[in-house]
């Protein structure tokens, strides 16, 4: 059994890859980065440390690598036999690798018809349709009708927390011991394999916006107040009181939507809060509020982690959010200068005011009452 991953990065190698070697699943990684697929070229092994209130080692074999560039033939060859091709590249990169699954897809055409599924484990909402839509365009119609048949792209959502890595060897990966990886079967060809812990569920929209609106929805609050207040890590900004208080609400907030709109149990839903709350406070992992931070345009995004769950509490209470509008008043402050996310939106934000900037980047027409709303916080957080 084969499994092909693109991105040999913290959530690739500390979690998505992992759980398929366990499962079984000889793992190759596809990655730009030399250093690491020659590390895993040549030792075909990495340890994961799990580290909560104990240190666990686990070590994870049947693993090697290749260049996403200089190896191509062998990344074609690898697709067309592939039982599994799943990504953790980030989401601005699947249009740069969807080429390459194309042409993959195309020799798989000639000398392999059985299925494979191909899933973007990437923190986005229609990961996989996203990814499809790009493959798709580098296939002919012919092609796409015979890919059909074959090739699946179901929808996944991914949590677990694996930080920027400093431990001594490159290829060791610290991450929080809780995870979740649940795929949609809905337009699933054939039957998934098994991969251990797994959920497989029929609908994903429930499961991927409790997700991205409770984990990444209170993970950003807690990076952009964090980064605010000056605080380095996230566990250290979730000793400040007002911080806490801040992303229990907000995700007070964004609960009250899915409960509406899903019908989670309300009382079900507040163990998950606290779980996910309890989850930042890890001290047993250093996760700097610049990665939690990283691209506050693309957080910023309509659909994504602070917008959506504030426009829909908007549009079914017809209330400000005061919490979610906090973490975007604090987004808008986030001057990171090694995130040129960040620099673009600083910029942004000078020459177009920050009603150009949510409008640009938000999508809010400008007067929705979440702009003036955004507006008075900011003017707030100045003054602390
Ligand atoms: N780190 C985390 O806790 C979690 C991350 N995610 C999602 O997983 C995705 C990856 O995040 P991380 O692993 O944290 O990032 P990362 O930066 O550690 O890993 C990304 C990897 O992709 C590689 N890459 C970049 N361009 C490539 C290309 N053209 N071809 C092949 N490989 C390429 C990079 O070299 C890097 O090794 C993101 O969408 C993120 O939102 C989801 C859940 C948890
Ligand atoms: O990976 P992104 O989308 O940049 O955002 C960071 C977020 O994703 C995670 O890496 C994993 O869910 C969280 O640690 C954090 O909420």
């Amino acid at each position: 059994m084969l499994a092909v991953h693109f991105g040999a990065g913290n959530i690739g190698r500390g979690f998505i890859g992992q759980l398929l070697s366990q499962s079984g699943y000889e793992v190759v990684f596809v990655d730009v980065n030399e250093e690491i697929v020659q590390k895993l070229q040549e030792k075909r092994h990495y340890r994961v440390i799990i580290a909560g209130e104990q240190i666990e080692e686990q070590h994870v074999y049947h693993v090697t690598a290749l260049h996403s560039v200089k190896d191509h033939e062998a990344v074609l060859q690898h697709i067309a036999r592939a039982d599994f091709v799943t990504t953790a590249v980030g989401p601005n990169v699947l249009p740069l690798i969807a080429p390459v699954i194309a042409e993959g897809i195309r020799k798989r055409l000639e000398v392999n018809r059985t299925p494979v599924h191909i899933i973007a484990c990437e923190n986005m909402i229609g990961g996989s349709s996203f990814l499809k839509e790009h493959v798709w365009k580098k296939l002919s119609e012919e092609e796409q009708t015979m890919a059909s048949q074959y090739c699946s792209f179901p929808n996944c959502a991914v949590d677990r927390i694996v930080p920027n890595q400093k431990n001594e060897d490159l290829l060791s990966v610290k991450v929080e011991p809780f995870f979740e990886w649940v795929i949609e079967t809905k337009q699933m060809i054939g039957t998934i394999p098994p991969i251990e812990g797994v959920r497989i569920v029929d609908e994903l929209p429930p499961y991927i916006e409790r997700k991205l609106f409770t984990v990444n929805t209170g993970h950003a609050l807690v990076a952009y107040l964090g980064y605010y207040k000056k605080f380095f890590t996230i566990h250290e900004a979730m000793k400040d009181e007002e911080i806490y208080a801040d992303v229990v609400k907000a995700l007070n907030e964004s609960g009250r939507v899915l409960i509406q709109k899903y019908g989670w149990n309300a009382d079900e839903h507040q163990i998950y809060i606290k779980k996910i709350v309890q989850r930042f406070t890890n001290s047993a992992i250093t996760d700097e509020v610049t990665r939690v931070g990283r691209s506050p345009i693309r957080k910023l995004g309509p659909n994504d982690r602070l917008i959506s769950p504030a426009k829909q509490y908007y549009d079914l209470f017809h209330e400000i959010p005061s919490g979610l509008v906090k973490g975007i008043a604090a987004l808008l402050q986030f001057d990171y200068q090694e995130d040129t996310e960040a620099m673009e939106l600083q910029e942004t934000i000078r020459q177009m005011g920050i009603e150009g900037a949510l409008s640009r980047y938000a999508g809010l027409e400008l007067g929705h009452p979440l702009i003036a709303a955004v507006k008075t916080e900011v003017a707030m957080l100045a003054k602390q």
